[in-house]
């Protein structure tokens, strides 16, 4: 970290003593003591930073509770949902906050999660932030299961496993920069495939009849109720 200029350390309120924007990226179950612990040691502060939370699930109300100092000033908080592309610098990220935050914060915040996303959405509902996670913040793993089966299947067909891996990421990697590259819709996209009678018609009608919708369907609220139950039971 020394080379780019990060200076980095164990404690929480070490790391946040001077600290104007503070990202909260601790696991939903640790929130509550993070906060508590933070709120706590913010006490003797004139200001308190900008929090930016990327926990799945868990609500401002909550948060707002946790980091209420004692003298009743509560941190502006928004409330994010990034996904590991973030890594690469092709996140997807969902942001919401309410009207307690300024739109000098909120551009920070979309700012900070820009810096690593493609796609950065604000939602101006709260309990979207557990669609977001439904659909991009756990969405690289669907993606990740897919190219696996893939792996899976064209090896048992007969490729050899490291041909079946080149062959599957390849075809990933094509398929997402046509779908942003291209200014054709995704279905046309699925059309442009799918030759009359041909093999894709073939695996997509093998798609449909094991209820291929609905399985997606069922996974992305899944995802989003598991976030929301997250809310509820750690609120
Ligand atoms: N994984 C993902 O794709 C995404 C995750 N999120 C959210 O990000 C958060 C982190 O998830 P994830 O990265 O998967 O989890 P990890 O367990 O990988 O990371 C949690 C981090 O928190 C640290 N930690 C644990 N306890 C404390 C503490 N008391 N104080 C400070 N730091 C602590 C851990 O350090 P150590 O290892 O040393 O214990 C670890 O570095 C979650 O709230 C999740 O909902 C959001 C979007 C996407
Ligand atoms: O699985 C999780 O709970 C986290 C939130 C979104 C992605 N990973």
């Amino acid at each position: 970290m020394k080379d780019i200029g990060v200076r980095t350390t164990e404690s929480n309120v070490e790391a946040s003593q001077d600290a104007d924007l503070l990202v909260l990226a601790v696991k939903p179950q640790v929130t509550k003591a993070v906060c508590q612990e933070l709120a706590g040691a913010w006490a003797q502060r004139s200001t308190t930073p900008l929090i930016i939370s990327i926990a799945a699930g868990i609500t401002l109300s909550s948060m707002r509770e946790w980091l209420r100092l004692a003298d009743g000033r509560v941190p502006h908080i928004v409330r994010v949902m990034p996904n590991t592309p973030a890594l690469v610098g092709e996140g997807a990220s969902g942001l919401y906050a309410d009207e307690g935050v300024s739109s000098s914060e909120k551009d920070l915040a979309a700012a900070l999660l820009a810096s690593v996303s493609k796609a950065t959405e604000w939602v101006d509902r709260e309990e979207l932030i557990d669609v977001v996670t439904g659909l991009s913040g756990s969405g690289p793993a669907y993606f990740f299961a897919m190219v696996e089966h893939l792996i899976e299947s064209g090896t048992k067909l007969g490729l050899s496993r490291e041909q079946a891996t080149r062959l599957a990421k390849q075809t990933c990697l094509g398929a997402g920069k046509m779908l942003v590259e291209s200014t054709e819709e995704p279905a046309q996209l699925r059309r442009n495939v799918t030759s009359p009678n041909g093999t894709t018609a073939a695996a997509l009608e093998s798609f449909e009849a094991s209820g291929f919708n609905d399985i997606v369907d069922k996974a992305v609220k899944a995802a989003t109720s598991r976030g929301e139950e997250l809310g509820k039971t750690l609120g």
